[in-house]
């Protein structure tokens, strides 16, 4: 390698070692900045808002809100556009407005959850619009569809709005169903997936297999297979599919940062590759199955006996 190679590396390794070892503060800023509502009071103010009317606003005090902002403007979180001669505001950009709480694309409960592992707040629907505008026709002639681990039905009340043919039964274990919300085209149904699952002409499961390893999921899967009809059943699954050998792939490393998001969170769950979905669903007794990619980390993956 050239001498000026040598030392453009030297140079890249000065920064990024730097950004591992201050990696916490960008979720440190970005988890205050959702809790004190920042992109909220920002988006709704309309115009770029000047820093003395933000920190009104938030009731925070200014060279201290100035500091987190500069940090946030930097990381290109927030915009900042000039407002009179003297005076510049903060705007919303499309990054901002995924911190907006309960906002439409809002991963604020994924941030939270994050940074506060113990913080389970209701994060659960945010790939299904994903599946629904991305893979609708995987619903075409499901007449039942049964939710696995579909805890509070918030899931399966969007496929049942957005597919209104489909008969839902949320599936979940005994005490999580006890408190969802009841609902005319939604049944809950407890129970344990390892032992039985409600019959229907599918069963979805969304963010259920990561969280077990090979066996369980094929212990999971077998029991899937026995709940759905052999000759029109399927199991619809939407998790990350890893694509091993793709360099430059953004969305990819995602999926290799929520991989490690499961070894921290869970016993023995994992984000799988291709062949591994592979292998856990032909050793389930599933003879094929197709990938479809949606615009999430997650694919909607279709298993058929
Ligand atoms: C990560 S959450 C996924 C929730 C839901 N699918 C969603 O997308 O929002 C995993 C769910 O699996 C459920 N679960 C865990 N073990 C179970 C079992 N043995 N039988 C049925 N459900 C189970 C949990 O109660 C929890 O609701
Ligand atoms: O910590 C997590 C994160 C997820 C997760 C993150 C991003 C996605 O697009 C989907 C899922 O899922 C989890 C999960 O299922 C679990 O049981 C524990 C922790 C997490």
């Amino acid at each position: 390698m050239e001498v000026s190679g040598i030392e453009e590396e030297e140079a890249r390794a000065e920064v990024d070692i730097w950004n591992y070892v201050f990696g916490y503060a960008k979720i440190a800023v970005v988890k205050c900045a959702i809790e004190l509502g920042i992109a909220n009071v920002i988006e709704n103010y309309g115009s770029p808002m000047p820093l003395s009317e933000l920190a009104t606003a938030l009731r925070c005090e200014p060279s201290r809100l100035y500091r987190i902002m500069r940090f946030m403007v930097h990381d290109r979180i927030f915009k900042q556009e000039p407002i009179n001669q003297h005076t510049v505001g903060f705007s919303s950009t499309p990054l901002s407005r995924r911190l907006i709480k309960d906002g439409e694309n809002s991963m604020a409960p994924f941030i939270l959850l994050e940074s506060s592992p113990t913080w389970l707040a209701p994060w659960h629907s945010l790939s299904a619009r994903a599946t629904i505008e991305g893979c609708p026709e995987v619903f075409d002639g499901v007449e039942s569809l049964v939710d696995v681990g579909g805890g509070n039905g918030t899931t399966l009340s969007l496929l049942v709005k957005a597919f209104p043919w489909i008969r839902g039964i949320n599936f979940d274990l005994p005490h999580v169903v006890a408190v969802a919300p009841k609902s005319g085209s939604i049944e809950n149904v407890g129970g344990d997936m390892f032992m039985s699952i409600p019959n229907a002409d599918a069963a979805f499961l969304m963010w259920i297999l990561h969280d077990w390893d090979d066996e369980e999921c094929i212990k999971i899967l077998k029991k899937c297979r026995e709940a759905i009809p052999e000759d029109k059943g399927k199991v619809i699954i939407v998790e990350a599919a890893l694509e091993e050998d793709k360099e430059d792939d953004e969305l990819g490393f995602v999926g290799l940062m929520l991989d490690m998001a499961m070894m921290a969170h869970t016993d023995k769950g994992k984000e799988r590759t291709l062949k591994e979905w592979s292998y856990v669903l032909r050793q389930s007794g599933f003879t094929r199955f197709t990938v479809n990619p949606i615009c999430a980390v997650q694919s909607v993956i279709e298993g058929y006996p």
